[in-house]
């Protein structure tokens, strides 16, 4: 029995909505294993720059340095990403974050439950026994270098950098991963054009010697998005820098079934923390609708990786793949032949992984 202190950060738009299943889904885990979490709330994004004006208010930040765990919603809002004008902006809390807590390791993986096959829009064939563990850089990159423009406005750059330290912390802890999986790690760059990613190569092979059990591939990021459809199962661990994971995490989504079955953990130097892969959602916000199974997933990251609480994290994903085998679904994974009264909101959805814990 043990007694941890939960940061709960809704953020924006359906954030709000399936961060309320993620934190029941907790509370009974509590309860049933006569474990004491006691949560603390706090604002980010759009919510925050509304009451504070500021996207990562310091009192977040501090919250989020002093709890064992964070459960992340989502962060955006449509006034800003029509507004490219905009100074403060709601991802600028997220990006802090990540920074000031030192999340260099975002762990997505890419979990195909088998009662979904039929949700994916890719053949069964190719989808099934795939499963990937993506470890995305997510402190580095051309997200955090110096952007700004030139030439009266009328030129803009990004620049992109990685240093030696931050590439190897990441591929050991991919290396590490696959060594407990199936011995496979792929890493994806575009170190045919881009001077980060030759580094990021000579990295990745100069430590891959220490991993003889690991197999290690080489692939460039264009043709990783479409192998990752064409055959998802050849991959086991990729790892990847900050942009790429970004964009093929999105796209292997659709290996799961959908944006809202995908959990993630950030992990690194301090309090980790733990978001579904998608955002605000603003074409669903408010309508009950979204899919909180990502967020129920990300809880369960939570207890397995920053609480050791396995039992507990695989008794959450043992629900999950019950109420989908009793055929309850979401309207974003439900399918032609999915009964009306099958399909189920935020709340019902949650109620359901309640009732399978
Ligand atoms: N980590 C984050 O906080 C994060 C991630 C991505 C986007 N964003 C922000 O979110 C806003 C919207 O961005 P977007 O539309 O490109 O991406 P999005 O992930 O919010 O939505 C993409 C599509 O997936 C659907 N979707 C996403 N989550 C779902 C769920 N749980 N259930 C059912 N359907 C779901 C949405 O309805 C939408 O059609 C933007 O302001 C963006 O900056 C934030
Ligand atoms: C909102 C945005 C800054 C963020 C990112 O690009 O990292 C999001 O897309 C994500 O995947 O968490
Ligand atoms: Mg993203």
């Amino acid at each position: 029995m043990a007694s941890k202190q939960i940061l709960v950060v809704p953020g924006d738009g359906i954030g709000q909505e399936v961060t309320a299943v993620g934190k029941k889904v907790l509370d009974k885990i509590a309860g049933k294993f006569g474990h004491t979490f006691t949560y603390d709330e706090a604002l980010v994004g759009h919510a925050a720059i509304e009451a504070t004006g500021n996207p990562l208010p310091d009192e977040t930040l501090a919250k989020m340095k002093n709890s064992d765990a964070v459960l992340f919603g989502a962060v955006g809002h449509p006034k800003y990403d029509n507004d490219p004008s905009a100074k403060v902006r709601p991802e600028q809390g997220l990006l802090k974050m990540r920074k000031e807590l030192g999340l260099y390791a975002n762990l997505r993986p890419i979990k195909l439950f088998d009662e979904l096959l039929g949700a994916s829009s890719i053949k069964e064939d190719i989808l099934r026994g795939a499963d990937i563990l993506f470890f995305r850089e997510l402190t580095g990159d051309i997200y955090f270098g110096e952007k700004g423009r030139k030439n009266n406005g009328d030129t803009a750059y990004d620049l992109a950098e990685y240093s030696r330290f931050e590439v190897e912390r990441i591929a050991r802890k991919a290396f590490d991963s696959a060594r407990t999986r199936r011995k496979k790690l792929c890493s994806v760059d575009k170190a045919n054009v881009l001077e980060t990613s030759r580094l990021w190569r000579e990295v990745v092979q100069k430590i891959a010697p220490e991993y003889p059990d690991v197999e290690v591939e080489y692939q460039f990021v264009d043709a990783t998005a479409m192998l990752l459809i064409k055959d998802p199962k050849r991959f086991d661990v990729v790892v990847t820098a900050n942009l790429f994971g970004d964009i093929l995490t999105d796209e292997a989504s659709q290996i799961a079934g959908s944006m809202g079955m995908l959990a993630s953990a950030s992990i690194g130097d301090g309090t980790g923390v733990y978001e579904p892969i998608h955002g605000s959602a603003h074409d669903i916000t408010g309508k009950g609708i979204a899919n909180p199974l990502a967020s129920v997933l990300s809880a369960a990251l939570l207890l397995d990786i920053s609480f050791g609480m396995k039992e507990e994290s695989e008794l959450v994903i043992s629900a999950v793949d019950k109420l989908l085998k009793a055929g309850f679904r979401s309207s974003d994974i439900a399918d032609a032949g999915t009964p009306a009264e099958k399909i189920l909101g935020t709340e019902a959805m949650g109620e359901q992984v309640l009732n399978f814990i």
